[in-house]
């Protein structure tokens, strides 16, 4: 069983990139399980809040959400992290309003209220810092509590910053930083055929995590540039060169490389006199 969060920000890069995995979950409306194109794979979907529990206790064997919401859970032995989606990236952050007198740490006093949704993560910040301060748990909206008088800062997720701004609060210290991981029951790695369907898993999606950081890059260039343009693009496993059949002096080119060199690489094959250069998205690289 493989557990996704059902909606909340990181639920639709995820379906996503499930999708580009040749996944093909087959999504009903509303409905809480679905199917794929394995009969072996079925989905279940849930609160990204409440995967790192489902998978710790077997409810499912792998399961996608945030690295703040397994360690929030204290569940960080009980699963094994097996691959990083690289997106969903947030810092967990203790900030007070800006016109506050506490402007760092050392100026949180004892007794003091800190509103969040992550009190746990949050509690166990403090006991660190020998620190005894009044936890105060919300489901949301945490930004509003030093306003309407319920505590004196919060701890609150922030990614563009966008939220902490508009609220006039000020970061006083980062707590952790996390991003969407795929997690898996320990138990589950221990069986064979539930490890295999794991590791195909694993592989379709970082295959697709891969592609989406390269491209196709194809061109028509003279025949006598093949070495230089060879050097500024080696590929994965050295550019394929072939025949152009109605042009004895050119090759056609083609190799994968870095989406972000494409900007700078492509003057100086069009220097080098490459032509008809196309750029292409990939899917998945196995
Ligand atoms: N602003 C953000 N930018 C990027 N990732 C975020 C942000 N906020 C949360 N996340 C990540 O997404 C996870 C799920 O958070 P999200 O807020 O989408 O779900 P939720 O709290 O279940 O839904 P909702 O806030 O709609 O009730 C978080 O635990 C975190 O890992
Ligand atoms: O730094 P930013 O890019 O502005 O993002 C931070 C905001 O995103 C999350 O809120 P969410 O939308 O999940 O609402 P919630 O507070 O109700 O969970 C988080 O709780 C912040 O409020
Ligand atoms: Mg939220």
């Amino acid at each position: 069983m493989f557990a996704l969060p059902n909606k909340g920000r990181i639920s639709e890069p995820v379906l996503k990139v499930l999708e580009k995995a040749g996944l093909k979950i087959t999504v009903k409306g509303r409905s809480l399980f679905a199917n794929t194109v394995d009969e072996n794979i079925k989905v279940m979907f849930a609160r990204a809040r409440d995967i790192p529990e489902f998978v710790a206790d077997s409810v499912a064997d792998i399961g996608v959400t945030g690295y703040d919401l397994v360690l929030e859970r204290n569940v960080e032995d009980k699963v094994d992290f097996l691959l990083d989606f690289g997106f969903g990236f947030a810092k967990l952050v203790l900030a007070a309003p800006e016109n506050s007198e506490i402007k760092s740490v050392d100026d949180i006093k004892e007794g003091m209220r800190v509103a969040t949704e992550f009190p746990n993560l949050t509690r166990k910040y403090f006991e660190k810092l020998n620190k005894k301060v009044e936890i105060i748990e919300l489901s949301g909206a945490t930004e509003i509590a030093p306003f309407i008088g319920i505590a004196d800062l919060i701890s609150d997720l922030t990614s563009t910053g966008t939220t902490l701004r508009l609220n006039r609060l000020r970061i006083i210290d980062e707590i952790i930083s996390s991003t969407t991981r795929l997690i898996a029951n320990k138990n589950s790695l221990k069986d064979k055929e539930k490890k295999e369907k794991i590791d195909q898993i694993v592989i379709a999606i970082k295959s697709v995590l891969f592609a989406e950081t390269k491209r196709l890059i194809m061109m028509n260039a003279p025949k006598d540039k093949v070495e230089e343009i060879k050097k500024l693009i080696p590929g994965m496993s050295g550019p394929t060169v072939s025949e152009v059949l109605s042009d004895d002096n050119m090759v056609a080119i083609h190799a994968v490389v870095n989406e972000e060199e494409i900007f700078t690489l492509v003057p100086k094959l069009h220097a080098l006199g490459a032509r008809d250069i196309l750029i292409v998205p990939i899917e998945r690289i196995l």
